[in-house]
């Protein structure tokens, strides 16, 4: 059971189905605060969750062991430069900001030696399935790595890499895919509309479809692409669906979207990590 206080800096949807997900596997509520500059998004997070928020920096942060970094990365400069003064040495850094590196957020927090994790979680974290990965710049300790490890395995699969520049890869496929696999289902269900199954009928059976599909290729020890071969009779309907989807350039639109993804992530690394004021 993890018994550190977590702070979380920003309050808004990743935050949320992390907090949503440490709630659901049982963490004390009293051990999670949250500072969130938006009242509506701050009040919701303690009606739902019962946790403690804070409308700015606090003396909450002092005894923080775990200070997640959840704003935009387009904020993150800034925020960890004004935390800089009040960073508690026994702190352990945990950023889910996409593309930003170890080594600037380091050097905008200007204290030598601090352990700092990149997390890239998704957010079905809310539900205990969520996929993270981390790495750790090497001022991070074993048991800190542990530690952030705990915090995102309480909300699902936790994968290590050891490369930083691979984040970004990560990124653009658990990051970023859930609203890949959210767009097949709404595009789905609009074509189950047309062909007149009720709204319902086609929301369920295409969310149940899919679950049911990941489900199998999770506990399966067939790959994808068997699975798939098992549901396409020869002459069948599947052939003929797959047939359009291949004929469309789904593999192609695929690889575009997530390279996209993945430069896009690059790019925000390369373009947030200047110095603003130098
Ligand atoms: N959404 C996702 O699926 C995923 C997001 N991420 C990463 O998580 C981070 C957050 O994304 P997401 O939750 O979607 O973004 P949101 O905009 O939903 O949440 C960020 C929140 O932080 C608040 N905020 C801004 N400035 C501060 C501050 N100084 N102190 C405290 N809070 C502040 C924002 O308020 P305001 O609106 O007023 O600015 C906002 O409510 C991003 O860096 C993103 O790359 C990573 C993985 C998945
Ligand atoms: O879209 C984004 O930039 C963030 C990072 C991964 C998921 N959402």
């Amino acid at each position: 059971m993890i018994q550190d206080k977590i702070v979380f800096i920003g309050g808004g949807n990743m935050a949320r189905s992390l907090i949503g997900g440490l709630i659901a596997d049982k963490m004390p509520a009293e051990q999670i605060h949250v500072i969130e500059p938006q009242t509506e998004t701050r009040q919701r997070l303690a009606a739902d969750f019962g946790i403690t928020v804070y409308n700015a920096a606090d003396t909450v942060l002092e005894e923080a062991t775990v200070i997640i970094l959840a704003v935009k990365p387009q904020m993150l400069q800034q925020v960890i430069k004004s935390l800089s003064p009040v960073w508690p040495p026994q702190a352990l850094m945990i950023s889910i900001a996409a593309g930003i590196h170890t080594d600037d957020m380091a050097r905008w927090l200007n204290h030598a030696g601090t352990a700092i994790v990149r997390a890239m979680p998704n957010t079905p974290a809310l539900v205990q399935a969520g996929a993270t990965a981390l790495f750790a710049n090497t001022q991070t300790s074993t048991a800190q790595r542990q530690l952030a490890e705990s915090v995102m395995r309480a909300v699902g699969l936790v994968i290590w890499v050891e490369n930083e520049q691979q984040m970004d890869a990560v990124t653009a496929i658990s990051g970023s895919g859930p609203a890949y696999f959210f767009l097949v289902m709404e595009a789905m269900q609009a074509a189950a509309m047309e062909l007149g199954l009720p709204e319902e009928t086609a929301r369920l059976l295409c969310l149940e479809t899919a679950f049911g599909a990941a489900k199998m290729a999770l506990e399966s020890k067939h790959s994808a692409a068997t699975l798939r071969h098992q549901v396409t009779s020869p002459g069948g309907t599947t052939e003929r669906a797959i047939h359009e989807l291949e004929d469309g350039g789904l593999h192609g639109l695929f690889e575009n979207a997530i390279v996209a993804a993945a430069l896009r992530a690059r790019e925000l690394g390369h373009q947030l990590g200047q110095d603003n004021d130098t």
